[in-house]
């Protein structure tokens, strides 16, 4: 992130930076958006008496109860920006596979062409069988979020990514590789066992996972093959706009559309369960409309925010800390965002006058919300 951070000033088109890892101690880069002065991760973790990987996905939900504020300001800034760059916990499964990470991924997806840098450590990844792992890996994550995908080899300062492009891109090289591979054949024997023929259906399936995929190499180190991944993304962001920009916008149609049936479904029962008559048939008065009461914070000076989490003093960022956008902890998922939904609420309240329920139900389809 720091190295694309700064390769990207140099080429004078500064990112604009998010940062959703609320465990990370220091960033050393600037960021305009930061998980961290929205959400006290330690406190998390003591308020809700949760484990580290809890605490992240606990965090990232607090967080994604905003996604739509979030958006909204990137989206503002868009017309000015060639890239939005966003670090995502270390920990990929609490990201890939929570809630939180697939409202995230999809709320950007919806409005940018998004896609997934997947980083491989490749000094690390030289044993076959690591290397198949970081590559199930990673096509797990491509049929999670349904994204275009680049695989990223860094740290090529320290190692020469050659024998990952060669497994890549000739299947029988991989099959030699994993016959010759101690640590799942053991030493002398050959592949004949049940291990060796999954390994070969396996690297069967990720050669056609290939096929979907861009490579990059680079040295975060040295900032080498950043201008080759740069181009790697221009091509993603073709084939996000071709391939697959239609078949998300038709899944996440369809996804709004059974989550609007099953909240005014959950609402009518509610309401009835509680006496109240459901008057959706009324026609609503526009000039009564409720006014959303999210707003931007851009006019606001950084000082004035509310929620900022105080920093190590040690804490060195390079660059400009020009985080324009703090949510405020306490009113994390305090609002409805359903207008309908609400107005339908108050419109049956009205006309039933139930002032005594209202406190009760409110804290009910807030909590159904979140
Ligand atoms: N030699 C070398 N070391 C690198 C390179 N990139 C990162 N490192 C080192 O690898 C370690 C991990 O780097 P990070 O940037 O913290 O990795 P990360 O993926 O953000 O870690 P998470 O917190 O798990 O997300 C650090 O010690 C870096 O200095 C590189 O290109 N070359």
């Amino acid at each position: 992130m720091q190295r694309l951070n700064s390769h990207l000033h140099t080429k004078k088109q500064p990112p604009y930076v998010l940062n959703l890892d609320p465990a990370v101690l220091k960033v050393p880069f600037g960021t305009n958006i930061d998980i961290r002065d929205s959400v006290n991760y330690k406190k998390v973790m003591e308020d809700y008496n949760l484990g580290p990987n809890g605490a992240i996905m606990t965090s990232l939900n607090l967080f994604a109860t905003k996604i739509d504020q979030v958006l909204g300001i990137v989206e503002k800034r868009a017309p000015k920006l060639d890239h939005v760059i966003v670090d995502t916990p270390g920990q990929i499964e609490c990201f890939i596979w929570s809630a939180s990470g697939a409202i995230i991924t999809d709320a950007f997806a919806s409005a940018f062409p998004t896609m997934i840098a997947y980083i491989v450590d490749t000094p690390r990844t030289t044993s076959p069988a690591t290397f198949m792992s970081n590559m199930l890996y990673a096509c797990s994550i491509l049929y999670k979020t349904k994204l275009p995908m680049i695989i990223v080899f860094n740290k090529i300062d320290a190692q020469d990514p050659e024998f990952a492009k060669e497994w890549m891109s000739d299947f029988e090289k991989f099959q030699e590789a994993l016959r010759n591979d101690e640590d799942l054949n053991g030493e002398g024997e050959n592949s004949s066992g049940y291990m060796g023929s999954l390994m070969n259906s396996l690297s069967l399936m990720l050669e056609e996972f290939y096929c979907h995929l861009d490579v990059a190499a680079v040295s975060a180190y040295t900032g080498e093959g950043f201008d080759e991944f740069l181009e790697s993304v221009q091509k993603k962001v073709d084939e996000y706009n071709k391939d697959y920009k239609a078949e998300r916008d038709a899944i996440i149609k369809k996804r709004e559309e059974d989550a609007a049936a099953r909240k005014a479904q959950d609402l009518t029962k509610l309401m009835k369960d509680i006496g109240i008559q459901d008057d959706k048939a009324k026609p609503t008065d526009p000039a009564k409309e409720p006014i959303d009461s999210i707003s931007d914070t851009e006019d606001i000076e950084p000082n004035e925010l509310d929620g900022e989490v105080e920093r190590d003093e040690d804490e060195g960022i390079i660059g400009q800390p020009s985080r324009e956008y703090t949510l405020d902890p306490d009113d994390v998922g305090a609002h409805m965002t359903d207008s309908s939904l609400q107005d339908r609420y108050q419109q049956a309240l009205a006309a039933s006058g139930a002032e005594a329920d209202r406190e009760a139900m409110q804290k009910i389809i807030n909590s159904g919300l979140q």
